[in-house]
């Protein structure tokens, strides 16, 4: 039985054949990500294949540049012609929750500017309904406190993320707050319910954003296309 970890870079290896070259590719964050690349990094050294990558975390964007790639910001191109990201669930119609690495954001902003995405997973990430994994919400610092009421009163029940006994501070300086909803019934109310909540920088739910899902399983690597 093959480790998570080994299903991770299965889907990693796989989606570095959807680069090409020339191409300009945004670059998503995570375990699974470092294994994409990785195989990124091989492919440079090995077939001098160039691309332009637009990264989704400073993290990603240290380790693209150690591993000889071509980074620019999202601000510094004209389009995107495909992002490859991780994800914490996803359902059978492609939407998701992602932000488990509290890059959301970064990660909302380059997918949306991409002609398409492919997420890559480990086949633990695929769920009939999304919810178990607690949703990631990046939230401003100042105020944070109230609003970590206010979804209480909602019935969100949330949790500032802490590391070593502090809140978890983003590439931008945010907070994040996770919801433990156990079940998300409609993603897309519950989305636009807190797009609208003032403090709220990004959550992680991902609705219709990609199109390919790479699947590393125990039977091998599958696609999921929309
Ligand atoms: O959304 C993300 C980071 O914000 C990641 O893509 C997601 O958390 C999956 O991470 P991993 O590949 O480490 O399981």
């Amino acid at each position: 039985m093959k480790s998570q970890d080994e299903l991770k870079k299965e889907a990693g290896y796989r989606a570095a054949d959807l680069v090409e070259d020339g191409m300009t590719v945004g670059l998503g964050t995570g375990s699974t990500v470092r294994y994409l690349l990785d195989a990124l990094g091989e492919r440079i050294k090995k077939d001098g294949v160039h691309f332009i990558g637009v990264p989704t975390s400073k993290r990603t964007a240290d380790y693209g540049r150690e591993l000889g790639m071509e980074i620019k910001s999202l601000d510094d191109v004209d389009q995107i012609d495909i992002t490859i990201d991780g994800a914490d669930e996803v359902d059978p119609d492609l939407n998701g929750i992602k932000g488990g690495g509290g890059a959301q954001t970064w990660e909302k902003l380059v997918a949306t500017n991409s002609k398409t995405c492919a997420w890559i997973v480990d086949e633990s990430k695929v769920v009939d309904q999304l919810g178990k994994f607690p949703l990631p919400v990046e939230v401003l610092a100042y105020g944070h406190k109230q609003l970590v009421k206010r979804m209480a009163d909602l019935g969100y029940r949330p949790e500032v993320r802490l590391v070593d006994g502090q809140p978890f501070e983003t590439d931008e300086g945010n907070i994040i707050i996770d919801l433990h909803l156990d079940q998300i019934d409609d993603p897309y109310a519950l989305a636009d319910k807190l797009s609208n909540m003032t403090g709220v920088v990004e959550h992680g739910l991902f609705l219709d954003m990609t199109q390919t899902v790479v699947i590393g399983g125990q039977d091998g690597t599958k696609l999921m296309n929309k």
